[in-house]
């Protein structure tokens, strides 16, 4: 079932166009990702998802309602993290989550929730008193209190250290499998690795690719870079004209040999004729950074004449 359906959307700032024709869906139970730039029109988009803006055109669907007419069905349903969030300075985080359980109809325990955040020290604590990463937290466990069908989580882990981030992420996952369907604003793409099924790649306004990382990050083949030193003598012509290697380059004492699937087992049986170790050998694959690079890259203006 489609829980969330954005269709041509589109929405400017007086002449600033920041949604320009952007189309996405999202299925049930999904991690959906959106990635893009800076100004690229993700926070932009899931406002209007969220309905805290209106679409100048196309249309978004929340389980089925407009977000923009139908605000109380959609609000019931979907817990939202946006950037920045401010909560009255004075306001406690045990306070602040009972209030927010208070508009719903099946509210989370508030205290089960501040534990699964690593909050429960904090219940007392004002919320101008917080750590970034506190209201960071505290931001998802409000988007999460309603126990949400859908939940909007923009930059959920910037701000956290690395150990909160990984907790973060288990929380999230452990979310979804509980059957809430997450739409996820990131710049990390090892989050979105790890935790999305499927990402759109957001660029001036508009989608460029939509498909599960893996998929993105095998569209840019399967060259490999092969790094190792070598413990005698070794020329680089002798490996470029090896069967499946592309370029080979020497970086000080190291070897970088460029090529597709077969390149290693055939530079390792190469290696081991010449009787060449390869010492510090190291072996790298397009991440899903280089395919977000190689999707996002900008075309450079042609230069005056
Ligand atoms: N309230 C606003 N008034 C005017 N322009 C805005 C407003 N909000 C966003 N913009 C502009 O719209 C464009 C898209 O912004 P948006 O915040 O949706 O992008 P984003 O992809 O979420 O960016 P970031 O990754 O930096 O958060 C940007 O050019 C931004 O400057």
């Amino acid at each position: 079932m489609t829980v969330v359906e954005v269709t041509r959307l589109r929405k400017a700032y007086g002449d600033r166009v920041a949604v320009r024709d952007l189309s996405f869906s999202v299925a049930e139970g999904e991690i959906f990702g959106l990635l893009g730039p800076n100004g690229a029109g993700k926070t932009t988009t899931v406002e209007c998802v969220a309905g805290l803006r209106t679409p100048d055109g196309g249309a978004v669907r929340v389980l089925g309602h407009d977000p923009a007419r139908d605000r109380a069905a959609v609000t019931a349903s979907l817990g939202v993290q946006l950037q920045d969030s401010e909560l009255q300075p004075n306001l406690r985080v045990g306070e602040a989550l009972e209030l927010f359980a208070s508009f719903y109809p099946r509210p989370a325990d508030p205290g089960e929730l501040l534990d699964a955040l690593g909050l429960t020290a904090q219940a007392g604590t004002r919320f101008g008193k917080l750590s970034g990463g506190q209201r960071q937290r505290l931001s998802i466990a409000l988007a999460l209190v309603g126990t949400p069908k859908v939940a909007i989580l923009d930059e959920l882990t910037t701000g956290l250290d690395p150990a909160a981030r990984r907790d973060t992420w288990e929380l999230i996952a452990a979310v979804r499998d509980r059957g809430v369907t997450i739409l996820l604003v990131t710049h990390f793409m090892a989050e979105a690795e790890r935790l999305c099924d499927r990402v759109a790649v957001i660029d001036a306004g508009q989608v460029v690719a939509c498909d599960s990382p893996s998929a993105l990050t095998a569209r840019l083949g399967t060259r490999q870079r092969i790094r190792f030193i070598p413990s005698g003598p070794l020329g680089a012509d002798e490996l470029a004209v090896l069967p499946g290697v592309e370029s080979v380059s020497r970086h000080g004492e190291e070897l970088l040999v460029v090529g597709d699937d077969d390149a290693l087992s055939v530079l390792t049986a190469h290696l081991a004729r010449t009787g060449v170790l390869a010492r510090r050998l190291r072996i790298e694959q397009p991440s899903l950074d280089d395919a977000y690079l190689a999707l996002t890259a900008r075309t450079p203006p042609p230069a005056r004449p």
